[in-house]
């Protein structure tokens, strides 16, 4: 196994005006290259935190964070980021977005036409060169999320990074693109770490569901192999009992094993 990311004894903690807060504490995790790796846990249990400290965009303050062996010291062009709200620049089009990316990354040492053809391939890939003269606001939010997903995919990242990015979608939506990015990461071997709520998007994608207990001082409370064989069907998978087991260890861990104290 190659390993890719790797958090040892990950902390993290926050100084404001009420004095310290501690999200996270001892968090060990190593994601391998080509894994595709969920977070799962109850609303403020630190998911985005961790996802946050492999994109660089947070530092630990315990412990140590590396990509590919080496510190992870800021934002890297190796770790693209999806967020939920898709975060587009409104006077760009579609094209645009991607391209301003693709530019970022590999500007410097490619002519403007393979910088183009970049973009071009990265919206081909999420079927929308269709769209590719359209800006944010005259395309649907799953279109919106598909550019997002297309400029993350653009800068050819070591590591796919998704902040829920299907959690503003509606249901039907989501599933199609779910089935989209798996179609993708099958195609490309990305190396995906997906934040999300949705025990079933988490066992249909993952091969693994890193489980984290509530905070404050957050950690990992259980990890879960999913080894169900791929390409995955979500119709087959719904009446597979090995499926049925998987999903049902992850409702135990987040409602009964570490149900939040509130609604315990
Ligand atoms: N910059 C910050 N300053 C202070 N506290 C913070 C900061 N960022 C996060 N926190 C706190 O750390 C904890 C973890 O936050 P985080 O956003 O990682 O949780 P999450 O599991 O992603 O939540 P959700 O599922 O609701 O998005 C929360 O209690 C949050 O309030």
């Amino acid at each position: 196994m190659e390993r890719y990311v790797e958090l040892d004894q990950v902390g993290m903690h926050f100084d404001g005006k009420k004095g310290r807060f501690v999200a996270l504490k001892d968090v060990n995790l190593t994601i391998a290259r080509g894994e595709f790796v969920s977070l799962i846990g109850h609303s403020g249990c630190g998911k985005s935190t961790v996802l946050n400290l492999i994109a660089g965009l947070l530092l630990p303050t315990d412990g140590i964070a590396l990509a590919n062996g080496r510190e992870i010291a800021g934002p890297g062009p190796d770790r693209a980021v999806v967020f939920q709200n898709h975060s587009l620049l409104p006077w760009l089009s579609c094209w645009g977005n991607v391209h301003l990316a693709v530019e970022r990354v590999f500007g410097a040492r490619e002519t403007l036409a393979q910088l183009a053809e970049r973009t071009d391939a990265a919206l081909a890939l999420v079927g929308l060169s269709h769209a590719r003269d359209k800006h944010p606001h005259e395309v649907s939010g799953g279109m919106k999320q598909r550019v997002g997903i297309a400029r993350a995919l653009a800068m050819a990242p070591k590591v796919l990074l998704l902040d829920e990015p299907f959690g503003a979608l509606d249901a039907l939506t989501r599933a199609h693109l779910q089935d989209e990015l798996m179609g993708i990461v099958a195609n490309t071997g990305s190396t995906v770490v997906m934040v999300t709520h949705d025990v079933d998007e988490a066992v249909l994608l993952s091969d693994r569901i890193v489980m984290m207990s509530n905070g404050p001082a957050a950690t990992i409370g259980d990890i879960l192999e999913v080894p169900l064989a791929r390409p995955r069907d979500r119709l087959a998978l719904a009446a597979d009992p090995e499926y049925q087991r998987l999903r049902a260890e992850v409702l135990d861990f987040l409602y009964r094993r570490h149900a939040r104290p509130e609604a315990a």
